[in-house]
């Protein structure tokens, strides 16, 4: 990624190039990383205590409180929240999040308040994710930011705490990829079945190196929810980032939230943002294409994100996988998800229903998950958990009449965290159980021990939940 003055430059670039403090020296691969100026960092219970613990022992103020902020959300329970977290291990970790706060006069927000919620859905909807920004989280899928043209990165728990000394990070300078997106969705099929194609076609190692571009007439008119969808899974195809250029649908997303820019501000705000965009002779390091008006509904069948396939096929046959590695693979995740070579997807039973996390937790899947249940049943024998992805959205849903729709339908509606994403509260699959979730993990394990990920999108998550088995909205009568 080395600007130069003789050709335009991308959208990753120009915001790279706000925000250098120290240009490393050196040219090409050679080159020493540039000291960058972070504009938000976001804070939550499982990266940050050793950061925390590192600035206490050199006797360092945290550098800019007024630029951090923290929340509860992986190891938070999303029932009972008003008693005494039962695991031990996820009450110190949320404890300890709450002592450190304290000490350093971090803003939290905590159980029970209305700002709680996924790192990742809390910074967009008070309105600190902004074009432009350089955002950071130890956590991997603050790549979410980037729907707004934010340059925002997960980082390592060392790198919290160089953030929360200096305000600053050393990175390397990484390459440009353009994810060119023409045609336009059908109806039924969203943001996730398109960033599930795009992840199954280059990999989940196709994006190392690079900051993803998600361009084109498809992206253009997706809501800001579906982009922070799309944006959310970069870091499964192994990107540093994904971004979006700003438009009209991200300022009127803003435009109002807590601590969007107001008045002239505001105005002044717009001007600078839509200068976000990359030049027309700007040129990428590498470029894929893809066409939105051939994609169906799309859910994965193995174990890693790439794993996937439209709903319409089968179960693949690792015999006709011709890359060894990938054969191997597949046969692994076959095993391990008890999966037959050749079964039709839409016969794959689920025990469970998972609808939440930073990928579709936000108040947009949710109502598309009420469109397809209203005046339907959860299957018999299948459970569903419907989790928003903060308390703000929770809210949402109980004044449009979602809750009353979710626990009509026999689906169970909770307070918000990361919940089932991931086993690190007492949401979890038990050994066996199957899913259908619309989280971004699908490795062994994520949900629980030994249990099975499917990956879908919202519709695909409710017409499943309906049917008992993957299904989209299509399928039911
Ligand atoms: C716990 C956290 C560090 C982790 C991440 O970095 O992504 C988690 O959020 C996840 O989704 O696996
Ligand atoms: S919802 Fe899942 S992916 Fe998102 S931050 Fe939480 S655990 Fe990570």
């Amino acid at each position: 990624m080395e600007s130069m003055a003789s050709r335009g430059r991308t959208l990753a670039e120009k915001v790279w190039d706000d925000h250098v403090v120290v240009q490393g020296e050196g040219e090409g691969a050679s080159r020493n990383p540039d000291l960058i100026y972070i504009d938000l960092h976001l804070v939550h219970e499982v990266t940050s205590p050793q950061a925390f613990d590192g600035l206490r022992l050199a006797g360092r103020p945290l550098r800019r409180p007024d630029l951090t902020i923290a929340t509860e959300d992986h190891n938070v329970p999303t029932v009972d929240i008003d008693k005494p977290i039962a695991d031990p291990v996820s009450k110190t970790q949320v404890d300890t999040l709450r002592r450190n706060c304290a000490e350093f006069g971090v803003r939290l927000h905590s159980m029970g308040d209305l700002d709680q919620g996924i790192v990742h859905v809390v910074g967009p909807q008070l309105g600190l994710t902004q074009p432009g920004m350089t955002v950071v989280c130890g956590d991997s899928h603050t790549s979410t930011h980037g729907a707004f043209g934010a340059l925002a990165m997960g980082i390592g728990t060392s790198e919290v705490e160089h953030v929360m000394a200096t305000q600053t990070l050393s990175l390397r300078p990484f390459r440009t990829m353009a994810v060119t997106v023409d045609g336009e969705l059908q109806p039924g099929v969203t943001s996730k079945d398109l960033i599930l194609a795009v992840i199954a076609k280059i990999g989940t190692g196709g994006g190392q190196g690079y900051v993803l571009e998600y361009r084109g007439e498809a992206i253009r008119k997706l809501s800001m929810e579906s982009r922070m969808t799309i944006c959310n899974m970069s870091i499964e195809a192994g990107a540093r980032a994904g971004m979006i250029a700003p438009d009209e649908t991200t300022y009127e997303f803003i435009k109002g939230r807590p601590h969007a820019p107001q008045g002239a501000d505001w105005d002044a705000a717009v001007a600078a943002w839509s200068q976000l965009k990359t030049d027309d002779d700007a040129v990428f390091d590498n470029e894929v294409r893809i066409d939105a008006s051939t994609l169906t509904p799309f859910v994965t069948w193995g174990t890693n994100p790439g794993q996937g396939a439209p709903l319409g096929e089968k179960v693949p046959n690792p015999a006709d996988i011709v890359d060894e590695s990938e054969r191997a693979a597949a046969e692994k995740a076959l095993t391990y998800m008890g999966l037959e070579a050749g079964t039709p997807l839409r016969e794959v039973a689920v025990d469970t229903v998972f609808v939440g996390s930073c990928t579709n937790g936000r108040i947009e899947d949710l109502r598309e998950v009420a469109g397809v249940l209203e005046g339907r049943k959860v299957a018999a024998g299948v459970r569903m958990l419907i989790v928003p992805g903060s308390m703000r959205v929770r809210v949402e849903a109980e004044k449009e009449g979602l809750g009353e729709i979710f626990t009509a339908a026999g689906a169970e509606w909770r307070q918000a965290g990361c919940s089932m994403c991931l086993g690190m509260n007492p949401d979890q699959l038990a050994s066996g159980e199957r899913s259908a979730s619309t989280s971004n993990r699908n490795f062994e394990g994520r949900q629980g021990k030994g249990g099975r990920t499917h990956l879908v999108s919202p519709l695909v998550a409710a017409a499943t939940a309906v049917r008992g088995t993957l299904s989209a909205p299509a399928d039911l009568d």
